[in-house]
């Protein structure tokens, strides 16, 4: 059955202060990057992060091709909820690491979304392909390569969101999420105004705005 509204998750958050206001603000899931990026934080970092949180957030880990070992020992020091995996990883990697993960899928084609829905994964995230970024590029994608794809688990959409946009895609393909850094930051660091706009807009499609 497709989910009768939409989670917004913001990625990227690196302070438990913005952490914090964004739960409050109404996100229902906060991204922290371990892998090499500018958004990078520290086990210890996220640590304070997930501290910070309220209880009924979800705290999600955004891993590149990490070693299993490293990525199991960082969920349980930070008391991370679920892991989004931006690499190279198999269902293999997925089922060894007996986490709950997203899979994040370099849109090309239907095909590569396709594929993906295969990986024992809670859900797909969709996002714009890149030559050399793994995330947070800030671009979007061509929204019409989803259209028609049914895909059996949760879709996730990411890629260049930001509160002019969101509106739109959640309309057009009715994810079960969306996600967003880049288009909630100025001058490369989130803005909560900005995070309050995206959500807001996001859920007016399904008229609860809050705010
Ligand atoms: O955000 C990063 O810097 C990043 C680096 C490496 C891998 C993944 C990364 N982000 C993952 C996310 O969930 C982003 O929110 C997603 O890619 C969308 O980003 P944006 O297009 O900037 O909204």
């Amino acid at each position: 059955m497709p989910y009768k509204g939409v989670k917004v998750k913001i990625c990227g958050i690196r302070d438990p202060r913005t952490a914090y206001d964004t739960a409050m603000a109404g996100a229902d899931a906060v991204g922290m990057v371990f892998a090499p990026s500018r958004r990078q934080v520290t086990p210890e970092q996220a640590r304070e992060i997930c501290q910070a949180l309220p209880p009924l957030i979800t705290r999600v880990g955004i891993f590149v091709d990490a070693a299993p070992k490293e990525v199991r020992e960082i969920v349980n020091y930070c008391g991370l909820d679920v892991v989004q995996l931006h690499g190279q990883e198999s269902p293999e990697y997925c089922r060894e690491l007996g986490l709950r993960c997203i899979k994040a899928v370099a849109v090309r084609d239907g095909r590569t979304l396709e594929q993906a829905d295969a990986f024992p994964v809670s859900a797909i995230l969709a996002d714009t392909y890149h030559p050399k970024e793994a995330g947070g590029t800030g671009k979007t994608f061509d929204w019409s390569i989803m259209e028609d794809i049914r895909l059996k688990r949760p879709l996730i959409l990411a890629g260049g969101l930001h509160p002019g946009n969101v509106g739109r895609a959640v309309a057009l393909l009715k994810p079960y999420g969306v996600d967003v850094s880049s288009g909630v930051e100025i001058n490369g660091q989130k803005d909560i105004t900005l995070i309050q706009a995206f959500i807001s807009r996001a859920r007016e499609v399904y008229g609860y705005a809050a705010g």
